[in-house]
């Protein structure tokens, strides 16, 4: 039985606007199990998104970079220094620009890049350098991150906090930035504009994108009757 989902934000919950869907609204207030936020979003970002929907405090930001516990309770796992060392490094062979540079005060463990440049040249040179980073497209950006954390280690640590095992947990989302999460959850669903590498590891395939996706997924889980009603 699945006892909790693991959403992301972006591209599921959102549409390419980073506009709400209503939908996802309407059917996060369907589901009797917790909803977990998985976002490479800052916290700042994802607090407020969790007061809005009513969903707990407790959530994935920075793509497991910084996970919360409660109102006021952070856990910093990975190191902004390699990131930006890594940045340095390949902004000696690349132009590459930080996404909304003025807003990345906010964030504690990895550098967002505006999807401007070669994505495929650069990972293969930031390989070829040993670099020990993963470079990741969301679609939404490209975020530099420590290679030590992602939705999947986040999703784990988060797991253990609630007495839960990640497979308890049903994952959904849209990027490759959910693949780790899809790893080790026990259902894995994609919303219709998912990539097709996350597809490909699902267990379920929404039909329609984006927050219709994402409430398809959840109806499918209710009419199977596969969300436990006790925690
Ligand atoms: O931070 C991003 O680039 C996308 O965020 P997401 O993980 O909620 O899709
Ligand atoms: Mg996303």
């Amino acid at each position: 039985m699945i006892k909790a989902i693991a959403v992301d934000i972006d591209g599921t919950l959102t549409d390419m606007n980073r506009v709400l869907c209503p939908e996802s609204l309407l059917a996060i207030k369907r589901l009797f199990v917790p909803v977990i936020l998985s976002t490479g979003n800052t916290h700042c970002f994802s607090r407020t998104v969790s007061v809005i929907l009513g969903t707990p405090r407790i959530f994935i930001a920075e793509n497991g970079g910084v996970l919360s516990y409660s109102e006021d309770e952070l856990e910093i796992l990975a190191d902004q220094q390699v990131c930006e060392d890594a940045f340095l490094r390949l902004s000696e062979e690349f132009i590459l620009k930080k996404y909304d540079s003025s807003r990345h005060k906010y964030r504690f463990t990895d550098v967002i890049l505006e999807r401007n440049f070669d994505l495929g040249a650069l990972v293969r040179r930031a390989d070829e350098l040993g670099l020990p980073v993963d470079i990741v497209d969301t679609a939404f950006a490209v975020h530099i991150k420590d290679r030590r954390v992602n939705k999947g280690t986040g999703l784990t640590r988060i797991a253990q906090h609630l007495n839960l095992d990640p497979m308890d947990f049903a994952a959904i989302g849209d990027s490759m930035s959910d693949r780790p999460m899809f790893e080790v959850a026990g259902f894995r669903a994609s919303v219709g504009n998912g990539r097709p590498g996350l597809k490909e590891i699902s267990d379920y395939v929404a039909k329609k994108d984006f927050g219709a996706g994402f409430a398809e997924i959840v109806d499918y889980m209710i009419e199977e009757e596969m969300l436990s009603d006790s925690l």
